[in-house]
């Protein structure tokens, strides 16, 4: 298999604290993820899951080792660096994180308006069309307090998936849900990101979803199970 590689880690180290209160929390993380391929990440609470996703989001700064998204080394890179990879990453996670005075659509929309070459007359269909893409087109002019735990986390998923993002990255993301909304919300971010050839890298403790997974890996201590890199779950 050549696919081509959205994501490659090697020896990845990470601290957290200084000093005496120095902890080493990732231990020579290696993980390469492909083109269009979805991962599920499982592991003891506390064990570095959430760490190694905002790395990999450009959330934080790596202190050791090789971390390349879309090609471009995160080791040593600027702030404006990072931005860029972010504009063109999708986030979800457990706490939908909308903002609670905006509308559905205002919501989508404002992803949207970090893609400098959309212009603005179209802002407003594309953020439409992704919510009907989502079944919340009788949503578009609803605010997260009128919208059920399912509901916003869809609005989440569009807002994630309105700029065509080549990788997203999902913390929890069925966390706060009862199973069937659970089931449809990673259905449906499968279902888009086939359409759209994204990856996605799912950290999350629901064992109902793996089976939507192409790989599982497993976080433990800091450190990714040996056998990560060549467990499939299809073939
Ligand atoms: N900002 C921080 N400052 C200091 N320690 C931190 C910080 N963030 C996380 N940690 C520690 O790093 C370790 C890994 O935390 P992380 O949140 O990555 O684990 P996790 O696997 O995502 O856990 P969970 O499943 O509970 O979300 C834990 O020991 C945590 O206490």
């Amino acid at each position: 298999m050549n696919q081509k590689l959205v994501v490659e880690i090697q020896h990845l180290n990470h601290y957290f604290g200084g000093g005496d209160l120095k902890k080493q929390v990732l231990f020579d993380i290696n993980l390469e993820i492909s083109a269009g391929e979805i991962i599920i990440m499982m592991g003891p609470s506390g064990s570095g899951k959430t760490t190694l996703l905002t790395l990999i989001g450009g959330l934080r700064s790596i202190q050791e080792g090789s971390l390349k998204v879309f090609d471009r080394e995160l080791y040593g890179a600027s702030l404006d660096q990072l931005v860029q990879i972010r504009r063109q990453i999708g986030y979800i996670f457990q706490s939908h994180n909308l903002l609670k005075f905006l509308t559905a659509w205002q919501n989508v929309q404002t992803s949207l308006e970090l893609h400098k070459d959309i212009p603005d007359e179209k802002l407003h269909s594309q953020a439409e069309a992704m919510l009907k893409a989502v079944g919340l087109e009788h949503r578009v002019n609803y605010y997260p307090e009128n919208l059920s735990g399912g509901q916003k986390q869809k609005v989440a998923i569009a807002r994630a998936l309105v700029g065509h993002p080549k990788l997203v990255l999902a913390d929890e993301p069925t966390a706060a849900l009862d199973s069937k909304s659970g089931r449809d919300v990673v259905e449906l971010m499968q279902h888009l990101a086939q359409e759209q050839g994204c990856s996605i890298l799912v950290v999350t403790h629901d064992n109902r979803i793996l089976d939507i997974a192409d790989r599982t890996i497993y976080m433990e201590d800091g450190r990714l199970a040996p056998e990560a890199k060549f467990v499939k779950n299809n073939t």
